[in-house]
């Protein structure tokens, strides 16, 4: 699908875990605001394709990459650029909540630390607020800044983690099955909070379920044993599928 003045584009992108290829030349482009899903049953290479856009997958033994991902136009698995500085423009949200073993302030605050990206206390106590009112979370945290992250319920902690991703100033957020682990009441307010964050963010997210990737994505990509079938808006994909096999995944009679 025509996408303009897209974050990313992937030609060719091919992932490899020893001699398996998990991707078979992936060609996409990502819109830079808004929620791109991507959908498809079990071991089909969504969470592999979701991390070559911040190189995780240069973390696991035995991945190789190929092809190309350029974001804003630059390559970014130029040999010159930081991986470390990637992740902080491409945040990354997992399945389980994982928050530091740290208070909830510190939790927040350690990227930008570590980044040097505030000059005083004060500073920092601004960004902290400002992150946690972002990710929704600040009011039901602000009496209790020094406990730890890890006391929070599943729902905060999800909420604490996407904190900690937009207070380093992220452009992309990736999210993997964020609700996976949330009851639906945490998952309503995952969902609401995603709406709020897409007018700022580009936002991947991989998920198994329809609803959700019906409710909160602008643009869905239905992949089938490592590989693209079917990539476009939402609406069309859950209504209207150009491909047998979106069709019999959505309808329930694959996955
Ligand atoms: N670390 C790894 N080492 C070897 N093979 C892997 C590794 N991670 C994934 N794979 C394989 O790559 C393929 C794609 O896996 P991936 O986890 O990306 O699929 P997925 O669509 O996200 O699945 P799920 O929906 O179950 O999370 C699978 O065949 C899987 O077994």
């Amino acid at each position: 699908m025509d996408i303009q003045n897209p974050k990313f584009i992937c030609r060719d992108v091919r992932v490899h875990y020893g001699d398996f290829e998990a991707l078979h030349g992936i060609d996409i482009d990502i819109a830079d605001r808004g929620v791109t899903a991507f959908i498809g049953p079990s071991g089909c290479g969504k969470s592999t394709f979701l991390r070559t856009f911040n190189r995780m997958n240069d973390t696991i033994d035995g991945a190789r990459v190929s092809g190309t991902v350029t974001m804003d136009g630059q390559d970014i698995y130029d040999k010159g650029l930081d991986p470390v500085l990637l992740r902080a423009r491409v945040g990354m949200v997992f399945q389980k909540p994982n928050p530091f073993p740290k208070s909830i302030y510190d939790n927040v605050a350690y990227g930008p630390k570590i980044h040097g990206m505030t000059t005083s206390k004060a500073e920092m106590d601004a960004l902290v607020e400002r992150s946690l009112r972002r990710a929704g979370l600040w009011d039901e945290v602000k009496d209790r800044l020094k406990i730890a992250g890890t006391g929070l319920s599943g729902g905060q902690q999800q909420r604490l983690v996407i904190a900690r991703a937009i207070a380093v100033n992220p452009e992309v957020i990736l999210m993997d099955e964020p609700a996976s682990a949330l009851d639906p009441i945490a998952t309503a307010k995952l969902e609401a909070l995603i709406q709020e964050l897409k007018e700022r963010y580009c936002i991947i997210i991989v998920t198994h379920s329809m609803a959700q990737a019906a409710r909160v994505s602008d643009k869905t990509a239905f992949f089938y044993m490592g590989e693209l079938i079917e990539y476009d808006a939402t609406e069309k994909i859950f209504t209207n599928p150009g491909d047998s096999r979106t069709q019999d995944y959505i309808t329930g009679r694959t996955g």
